[in-house]
């Protein structure tokens, strides 16, 4: 891994030490150095042109990373458009799960971008999964996990007006719990708001820094108003912790890694807010065996709603329903 500019200076100073022994500075020197570069600066990223040292230490620190007017407006309105037709059931896409809120799943079906609160697993749609294959995002991506770049989950969000029970929010989660793949370093997530996205329509929130802990239990929080399907929570999340609310508009893009507690608040206006998002790992990533995990939870409700929707048994296991969904975008499939 080749080293960075202002690393490489310190790698000369190094060396200088290292020729004139010095006592406890020089102790003391190295001890620091060896600390920021291997847990502060070298982690979480990999060296690149793209990033700033500025960038690079912020993830390193917070485990989120806010790229303003990344996706041009063009680019979004086509992935809105296709949107719509797949609402309005002008076109049918392979594979993708359709999602409605809790609040009205029950209600009478409208074919109509009301009913749908996300879309998930649009890899056989070519517009929509043009996104995850734009350059500008990919460069972004390498800077994290690498040249090897497996799209492993797609989501197209589209957050409704809340019904009042407050289902619309996305309770606190890491996004590790749904991946049955390591190393987890070599994960990240690309969200692009395709409009504002502000308190008021339920950004994401996010806690800064906790991607330096370790893969929390979840379950569902108990919420009076129901809680949407799959969406877990950490067990025990404190409303005390620090949090930021990321505002963004049309076009940024936040990259986060899947250690991240993060969520997103309550609708409280009338429109559907929307976003777009890919799960990226390093094609280099493996599978692992959940079971005896606190994984498990997520990995028998995944099973059952596979066997009802395909009628199979338990041939398919949770590591095949990855490795089906996942599609190469840059780079080698190595063990994905
Ligand atoms: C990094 C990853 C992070 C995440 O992915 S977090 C969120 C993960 N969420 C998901 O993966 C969403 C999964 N959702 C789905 O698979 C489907 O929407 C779901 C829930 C199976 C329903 O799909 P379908 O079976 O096509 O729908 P259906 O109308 O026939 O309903 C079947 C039964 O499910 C219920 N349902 C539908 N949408 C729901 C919802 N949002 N929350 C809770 N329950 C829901 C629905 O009421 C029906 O129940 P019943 O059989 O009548 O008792
Ligand atoms: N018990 C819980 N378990 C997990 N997540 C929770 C729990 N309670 C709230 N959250 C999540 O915490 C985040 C913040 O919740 P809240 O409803 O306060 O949204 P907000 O819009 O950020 O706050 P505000 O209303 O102050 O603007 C949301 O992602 C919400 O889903
Ligand atoms: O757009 C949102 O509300 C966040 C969704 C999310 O974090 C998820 O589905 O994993
Ligand atoms: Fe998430
Ligand atoms: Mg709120």
């Amino acid at each position: 891994q080749k080293m960075s500019r202002p690393l490489e200076r310190l790698r000369v100073i190094i060396n200088h030490l290292d020729r004139h022994p010095a006592g406890i500075a020089r102790q003391a020197f190295l001890f620091l150095f060896y600390y920021f570069f291997f847990f502060q600066f070298g982690r979480y990223t990999l060296d690149n042109d793209l990033l700033t040292p500025e960038q690079r230490l912020f993830y390193e620190e917070n485990g989120f990373l806010l790229i303003r007017n990344l996706v041009s407006k063009q680019d979004i309105d086509r992935f809105r458009r296709e949107f719509e037709r797949i609402c309005r059931q002008e076109i049918k896409v392979p594979g993708l799960v359709v999602m409605r809120d809790v609040a009205i799943a029950k209600s009478e079906f409208v074919p109509d971008q009301r009913a749908v609160s996300k879309v998930q697993d649009f890899q056989e749609d070519p517009e929509l999964f043009r996104y995850c294959s734009l350059p500008k995002i990919l460069k972004y991506v390498e800077c994290f996990i690498g040249p090897n770049i497996m799209a492993m989950h797609t989501m197209l969000i589209n957050k409704p007006p809340d019904a009042g029970k407050k289902t619309s929010r996305h309770p606190m989660h890491q996004d590790l719990h749904y991946f049955p793949f390591r190393p987890v370093d070599r994960i990240v997530c690309a969200w692009t708001a395709m409009e504002t996205v502000n308190r008021q329509n339920g950004c994401l929130v996010v806690l800064p820094g906790s991607h330096k802990g370790t893969l929390q239990e979840h379950d569902y929080p108990e919420w009076e108003g129901g809680v949407n399907k799959m969406y877990h929570g950490v067990r025990d999340y404190d409303p005390e912790h620090p949090r930021v609310h990321l505002e963004m508009e049309k076009g940024d893009t936040v990259f986060f890694h899947p250690l991240l507690i993060h969520g997103s608040g309550m609708n409280q206006t009338q429109g559907f807010r929307k976003a777009i998002s890919c799960h990226y790992a390093s094609g280099d990533c493996y599978y692992i065996d959940v079971k005896g995990t606190t994984q498990e939870n997520i990995e028998k409700e995944v099973k059952e709603i596979i066997v009802r929707r395909h009628a199979v048994g338990d041939e398919l296991t949770f590591k095949d329903t990855w490795a089906i969904r996942g599609r190469l975008v840059q780079g080698e499939r190595i063990s994905m």
